[in-house]
């Protein structure tokens, strides 16, 4: 649905050249939730301007429904930017014109009778749960409503794609989980795909379908949010997924270190408490596991979660017991082992 081809971004100062985004290529596609995460500079927000051309690539191609955007003329570029709406962190409301007004007037300006704006604005309150608020200014709403207000002011247009630009930056959790819950349910509801860009792991974890991570302009990973959560591979990809655990294991891993027995991290998707796997292994093998810690994040379809586990038990034994958690889809990383557990992987 938008395909980002080969872009680069430079921007030219005086002083220096940046290079905002480097040969990034990525697809989305129709009826996703696709979110890029990354550090404040990675290139985000260029990147999500890049897809409505609100910023010109400096090379590449930007295609929407196969169609590529920098071919077309500033006519039909208008047009096409009325099936993509945006959001933004600082909901970029008119503060002299009511609710009802900030979602009229750029109706009104695309060339809608008054009934139809009408109709339309009363449809796209209903959905953000904000119809008692229409004759409401913008500096009457706390934070979570500002933003409802700008999600009805983009699907009033009727978009097939909603930009959302750290659209939960400025919102407390609470509201936070509102909003994403909010874009989830005009995902599914409306079949609009939906692209998002966050430095917030939750963010991403909580909504989305696929995510890339971006560096220096650059997409350092890619994939299903389920791949890239369960073995994620580049370095900050990592230090994201593991911001949503409390740190700590070193100390714990220090403290409850016996002689021959092994510390091992285990990764997982889904619910455990639904799979008691490590009471099966208490009962399978000469291995007696004992929790040291252990978290759990929601995802958007499940669960992801954490256990640091101290595995009592022989080489050979320990050894079985790991194989075995392998088979069971979950992901074994030794992070300590004494004596000669040293060699057992
Ligand atoms: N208009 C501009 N002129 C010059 N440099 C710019 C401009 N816009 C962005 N940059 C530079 O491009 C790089 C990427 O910026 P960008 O805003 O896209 O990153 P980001 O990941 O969205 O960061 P943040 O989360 O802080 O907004 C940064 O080094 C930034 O300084």
């Amino acid at each position: 649905m938008i395909e980002f081809r080969n872009i680069s971004k430079e921007f030219k100062t005086e002083a220096q050249t940046n290079l905002a985004l480097d040969r990034v290529s990525l697809k989305v596609n129709q009826r996703e939730i696709y979110g890029i995460i990354g550090h404040s500079g990675a290139g985000k927000s260029t990147l999500i301007r890049v897809a409505n051309l609100l910023e010109k690539p400096t090379a590449g191609e930007v295609f929407f429904n196969g169609e590529a955007l920098t071919k077309l003329t500033a006519e039909e570029l208008r047009k096409k930017r009325q099936d993509m709406g945006m959001i933004f962190q600082g909901f970029h409301l008119l503060k002299t014109a009511t609710v009802y007004e900030n979602i009229a007037l750029p109706l009104k300006l695309v060339g809608l009778n008054a009934l139809e704006i009408k109709k339309r604005v009363h449809q796209y309150l209903s959905v953000v749960g904000l119809l008692e608020k229409e004759q409401a200014y913008p500096s009457q709403l706390s934070g979570g409503q500002k933003q409802r207000v700008a999600i009805a002011r983009a699907l009033s247009h009727r978009p097939k794609v909603l930009l959302c630009d750290e659209a939960t930056s400025a919102l407390d959790p609470e509201t936070t989980e509102a909003i994403l819950e909010l874009l989830n349910q005009i995902n599914r509801d409306f079949g609009i795909t939906i692209l998002l860009i966050t430095h917030e792991m939750s963010v991403i974890q909580r909504i989305c379908d696929r995510v890339a991570v971006m560096e220096a302009g650059k997409v350092v990973e890619e994939g299903s949010l389920l791949q890239v959560i369960s073995s994620p591979k580049h370095p900050t990809t990592q230090k994201f997924i593991n911001s949503q655990f409390p740190s700590g294991a070193e100390n714990l891993i220090e403290n409850s270190l016996h002689e021959g027995h092994l510390i091992v991290e285990l990764s997982f998707v889904g619910n455990v408490a639904d799979k008691p796997v490590l009471a099966e292994v208490a009962k399978k093998f000469d291995v007696y596991p004992n929790i040291l810690s252990g978290n759990m994040v929601p995802l958007k379809k499940d669960h992801y979660g954490k256990l640091l586990v101290e595995l009592q038990g022989n080489q050979m034994e320990t050894k079985k017991c790991l194989r075995y958690l392998k088979e069971k889809g979950i992901r074994t990383e030794i992070l300590k082992g004494v004596g000669s557990h040293e060699a057992v992987s």
